[in-house]
């Protein structure tokens, strides 16, 4: 024999009740010997519950009563509830004159709810030529007179139940009312939470059956809700005990008691969806699975207690005096968690019963607070718990870890000594990030990188499609979700918690809307969005005054902008005290030498003690390709300029190269890897704009190009033979002191030498240091462009995930 128990969801009208007759009749059709335990349908239980209220308060209930009849009987006007409903009448009549009502009313009128669905059901059958028989549990489960929460005399109930079934069994399917029970005065009890999942329980033990299957509306036990972790998987099978660790921390489909008559009796329990039978749901037996199985559960509704005190140190008996004041209340405590120093005790209450435990607490250590033993208690109200099963201590520094990332600092947590569980409580508000970045970590599911990026022109706008085209393969290789939920230009946004597609650039124009970085911020907050990272693609100063604000709100940064860099070393300092205030990495390998590993390769001589006495080189790519150009082919110093800009190498406004600002900063952004204290304006520059070109727009510069044919025509022309132009940059002198010099020129070089010998775009980095001597480190390649940029800041942002 299986016991299937049906819930209120899968009951409800239309596609469920439907189902769940059609789930009966193919089960009768092959024979098997089944019976069937129900709950009340739909909202039944919670309607019935707030007319009950309504009439206490002696307010209107009647629409209200109507509507819920009109459900109940919603397609299925052949049957007959005139005595369901009377008894409902009586009872809220006299509530309403009454003004109250008691434990006991309020079972008898749940009752009502269990009593209807099952005699549907069996009508339903019944037209259907199915042998099937109304059960009232009331006349099997015989229970204690405790309302609302009534315990099962099992002696009494078991006879019952099989003398029951020695009468109606063969092939009639039995259709068994859940939750409700009697007392030995043969008055109305109900079972407390989970009630129709423990009278399934209570059959299947009394009857031996073979199996319980629990139709529910989702397919089986999660890894996590699935409402609130989109990547949850199913657990195929699972034991008992791991399943009383999840019914013990809130899965709210199994419950300890519901599970204890299954264990007792070694009956498999299945947990299966109605709306999808045909799925194999998940199986709970005795038997654990060998890899020991891990999930996330969450308990609500709660609240953090700290009693704090000095004098509490070496007091005997601090914590039996709590937990006997609270019992006294009959106040249960879930978690409870104690610094070796006695000074503080925090613990986890319901909590609708947080206040009550304060004042209860108040009282016990009333004298205590005279003495200043005791100096306060505090409730923090919204928390929950949540509860990694399966997690030792071993490897919780990973989901540990992860949570500081997202800036989620747990409250309080606490482990199993055997069991093998590690519970953290949480604000309310960070739960959700919470739950998705440890279940992230502790499965093998591709962890979200969610990315925010400012800019998207020649460098930003390759970026994204780098990342779109190679998003599938990284998630294969490295289990890594990088998800573009927000693109940003100066004026619009486009905000998608599920990430951009290939369509973005239309998307902007459509769907862009106006923002502040306050609101990409509060989006990704109120998403819940995990392991933030904010990429700047822009050349602007004013959007660095943005960082700050995005590191305090949890997001990393990379940037190919090398403003922040070089602003005043102040800010500089600032900037890395916020970032490790925070714990969060800035990344800029693009910022000197575009995709070349110079920044990463200096810093790491710097760490490991290197003396690094000279950096000099060609850092510009425009520039560098300019004069390479320049110097070999003879063409007009405008014209080569103007490909420079076509071909993405300058910056936005191409004087910045000219004028030398931007070689300037990228020898600043070095030296200050070098722990040197430089200012920009310490950088001595060789502006290659002539003077009466440096005012204006850039579009007025643009068309002045060949004003400085003539100058450049001159410089060439008086260069020593065999001798071609570079622009350099040269960071040099003691560079133990504060300061370093920083020089940027152009020099004519012998065309033999290793900077006259510098082809194309690219950027050559001569490092001298202590240990190399004279023949220097030489980093060499394309120094500026798009699409090397762009896989620059990329391998940012990979480095970022790798670190988290
Ligand atoms: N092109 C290259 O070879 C290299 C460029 N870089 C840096 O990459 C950055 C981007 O360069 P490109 O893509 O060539 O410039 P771009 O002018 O093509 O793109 C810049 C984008 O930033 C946007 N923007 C400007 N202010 C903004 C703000 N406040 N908020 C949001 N968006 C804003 C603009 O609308 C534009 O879409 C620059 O900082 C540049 O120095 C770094 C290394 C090499
Ligand atoms: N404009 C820059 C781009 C890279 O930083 C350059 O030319 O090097």
């Amino acid at each position: 024999m299986k016991v299937l128990k049906f819930g209120g969801k899968s009951l409800a009208n239309g596609k469920g009740i439907r189902t769940v007759i059609e789930i009966i009749e193919d089960k009768v059709k092959k024979d098997e010997k089944i019976t069937v335990v129900l709950s009340a349908r739909g909202n039944t239980t919670d309607e019935l519950e707030g007319i009950l209220e309504k009439a206490s308060k002696s307010k209107p209930y009647q629409e209200q009563l109507d509507a819920f009849k009109k459900y109940q009987l919603d397609g299925f006007k052949s049957i007959d509830f005139t005595q369901e409903f009377e008894t409902l009448d009586k009872l809220f009549e006299g509530v309403s004159l009454l003004g109250d009502y008691s434990k006991r009313i309020k079972d008898q009128v749940l009752s009502q709810g269990e009593v209807i669905s099952a005699k549907l059901v069996t009508q339903l059958l019944q037209e259907k030529n199915i042998k099937a028989n109304f059960t009232d549990s009331r006349s099997l489960i015989i229970t204690d007179a405790q309302f609302g929460d009534a315990q099962p005399l099992d002696k009494l109930s078991k006879k019952n139940v099989i003398s029951h079934f020695n009468k109606h069994n063969g092939s009639t399917v039995n259709v068994v009312t859940g939750f409700i029970a009697s007392n030995t005065n043969n008055e109305t009890t109900t079972l407390g939470r989970n009630g129709s999942n423990y009278t399934a329980s209570l059959l299947a033990n009394y009857l031996e059956a073979e199996e319980l299957q629990n139709f529910t509306h989702v397919n089986g036990i999660y890894t996590a809700n699935p409402d609130l972790v989109p990547d949850a998987r199913k657990i195929e099978k699972l034991s008992f005990a791991e399943a009383n660790e999840l019914a013990y921390f809130g899965a709210n489909i199994l419950h300890a008691k519901t599970i204890i008559p299954l264990i007792e009796k070694n009956i498999p329990l299945r947990i299966l969806n109605t709306f999808d039978y045909k799925n194999k749901g998940t199986l709970i037996t005795a038997t654990s699975n060998e890899k020991g199985i891990k999930s996330l559960s969450v308990l609500e509704h709660v609240a953090l207690i700290n009693l704090e005190g000095r004098g509490l140190l070496g007091k005997v008996g601090v914590d039996a005096r709590i937990f006997r004041a609270l019992a006294h209340k009959n106040i249960s405590v879930s978690i409870i968690s104690q610094g070796s120093s006695e000074r503080g005790i925090g613990f986890v209450v319901e909590a609708n019963k947080a206040k009550e435990a304060k004042t209860v607490l108040e009282q016990e250590f009333e004298s205590d607070f005279h003495k200043r033993d005791v100096s306060g208690i505090s409730i923090e109200e919204n928390v929950s718990v949540i509860s990694i099963i399966g997690q030792d201590l071993s490897t919780f520094h990973k989901p540990y870890n992860a949570l500081i990332k997202n800036q989620v600092i747990p409250l309080l947590f606490n482990n199993t000594v055997t069991g093998a569980t590690i519970s953290l409580v949480v604000k309310k508000e960070q739960l959700h990030r919470a739950l998705n970045v440890i279940h992230g970590e502790i499965f093998e599911i591709a962890k979200k990188i969610n990315l925010a990026i400012f800019g998207h022109g020649l460098v930003g706008g390759t970026l994204i499609e780098q990342i779109l085209k190679s998003s599938e393969q990284i998630e294969k290789r490295k289990k890594i979700n990088l998800n573009i939920f927000a693109v940003a230009n100066s004026k619009k946004v486009l905000l998608d918690k599920n990430g951009i597609n290939e369509h973005w650039k239309n998307s902007i124009d459509e769907k862009g809307i106006s923002y502040t970085i306050e609101d990409i911020v509060r989006y990704a907050d109120e998403h819940h969005l995990e392991n933030l990272i904010a990429i700047d693609n822009t050349a602007s100063e004013a959007f660095t005054a943005n960082y700050m604000h995005l590191v305090e709100h949890g997001f990393d940064l990379v940037s190919s902008n090398k403003v922040a860099n070089t602003l005043s070393f102040d800010f500089y300092k600032e900037l890395r005290k916020k970032l490790e205030d925070n714990q969060k990495q800035y990344l800029y390998e693009t910022n000197v030498g575009a995709g070349l590993p110079l920044i990463d390769t200096i810093k790491l001589l710097h760490l490991s003690g290197e003396n690094i006495t000279r950096i000099k080189g060609v850092f510009s790519g425009s520039l560098s390709y300019l004069f390479n150009t320049y110097s070999n082919e003879n063409r007009l110093f405008s014209e080569v300029l103007q490909e420079a800009i076509d071909k993405g190498f300058t910056e936005p406004d191409p004087r910045e190269d000219l004028c030398g600002n931007d070689v300037g900063r990228k020898l600043l952004i070095l030296a200050r890897e070098l722990d040197l204290s430089n200012e920009f304006e310490d950088v001595n520059i060789h502006n290659l704009i002539p003077e009466g070109l440096r005012q204006g727009e850039a579009q007025e510069f643009l068309e002045k190009l060949d004003n400085l044919n003539l100058v450049y025509q001159k410089v060439k022309e008086e260069q020593k033979p065999n001798h071609v132009l570079r622009y350099i940059g040269d960071l040099w002198g003691d560079l133990s002191k504060e300061k370093g010099n920083l020089d940027v020129k152009l020099v004519s070089v012998p065309q033999s030498s290793a900077l006259g010998q510098v082809k194309g775009s690219d950027s050559i980095f001569e490092i001298y240091t202590e240990s190399y001597g004279d023949q220097p480190i030489v980093i060499q390649g394309a120094g500026a462009g798009a699409a090397v940029t762009a896989r620059g800041v990329f391998g940012d942002i990979l480095r970022l995930t790798e670190k988290g």
